[in-house]
């Protein structure tokens, strides 16, 4: 079931080790189709460069496993929570890529201090609500999903306007229209995040945010990859 979607997020899953987003077998990738209610995930575990279209699992939105051969990612529970909370997302990456990785153990918030990260995210992309020792010990996966939700939500965080978070003493979530759109914004992040470091240091934290990036009618004519509901 599912093969074109099946094919659709393999590809997008061997984009991650390409971009340099990813070492060993870390980060996932999936990619939902809406009308069935089902999405399909990176098997838990498995080396990029062992890993066939076939290989993929199929998951309905309460987070079961209803075709596939191998375990699905660990991550299952957080790209099900994402995709029942975020209704326009087509597709959700996670890495451990190492530069979002800093800042989102340093629980630093990414500003959006220049056109390359406001052209993909409107605002500073947030470090997530740490989770609590229970929410750790009881359902890590399935309430880092609920803390990026409570994030924006509080934060009143658009996350169409924003398609990623920095999970804090863990690492980035990005999503967007489509499985691709998704990788394309991890990568972006990844980018941004090394330049924002650099701004950073050079400034010694004492960096002007140009008010211009935060003004819609820059992010309306600029940001348009950022907005994930062009499905193309
Ligand atoms: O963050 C973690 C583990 O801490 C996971 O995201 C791994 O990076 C990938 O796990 P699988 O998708 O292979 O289960």
């Amino acid at each position: 079931m599912l093969e074109s979607l099946k094919k659709k997020v393999y590809e997008a899953n061997m984009q991650l080790p390409k971009l340099g987003l990813v070492t060993f077998t870390w980060g996932n990738v999936s990619g939902i189709d809406r009308d069935k209610g089902l999405f399909v995930i990176k098997p838990s575990g498995v080396e990029y460069d062992k890993l066939t279209p076939d290989d993929m699992v199929v998951v309905n939105l309460k987070g079961e496993v209803v075709e596939g051969k191998l375990n699905p990612s660990s991550d299952t529970p957080t790209h099900t929570v994402l995709y029942n909370k975020f209704p326009n997302i087509g597709g959700i990456v996670h890495t451990h890529s190492p530069w979002a990785v800093s800042f989102a153990e340093a629980g630093i918030d990414l500003p959006a201090l220049g056109t390359t990260h406001a052209d993909t995210f409107y605002g500073k992309v947030p470090v997530s609500n740490a989770l609590t020792e229970e929410e750790i010990k009881t359902a890590y996966e399935k309430n880092t999903g609920d803390v990026i939700v409570r994030t924006f939500r509080e934060r009143n965080i658009d996350p169409e306007a924003v398609p990623g978070v920095l999970v804090r003493q863990h690492g980035p979530f990005t999503w967007g229209a489509t499985p691709d759109k998704a990788v394309y914004n991890a990568k972006v992040l990844e980018v941004v995040a090394e330049m924002d470091y650099h701004a950073l240091q050079l400034t010694r934290d004492n960096i002007e945010v140009p008010q211009y990036l935060l003004d819609k009618h820059y992010y309306r004519k600029h940001g348009k990859n950022a907005y994930y509901g062009q499905k193309n």
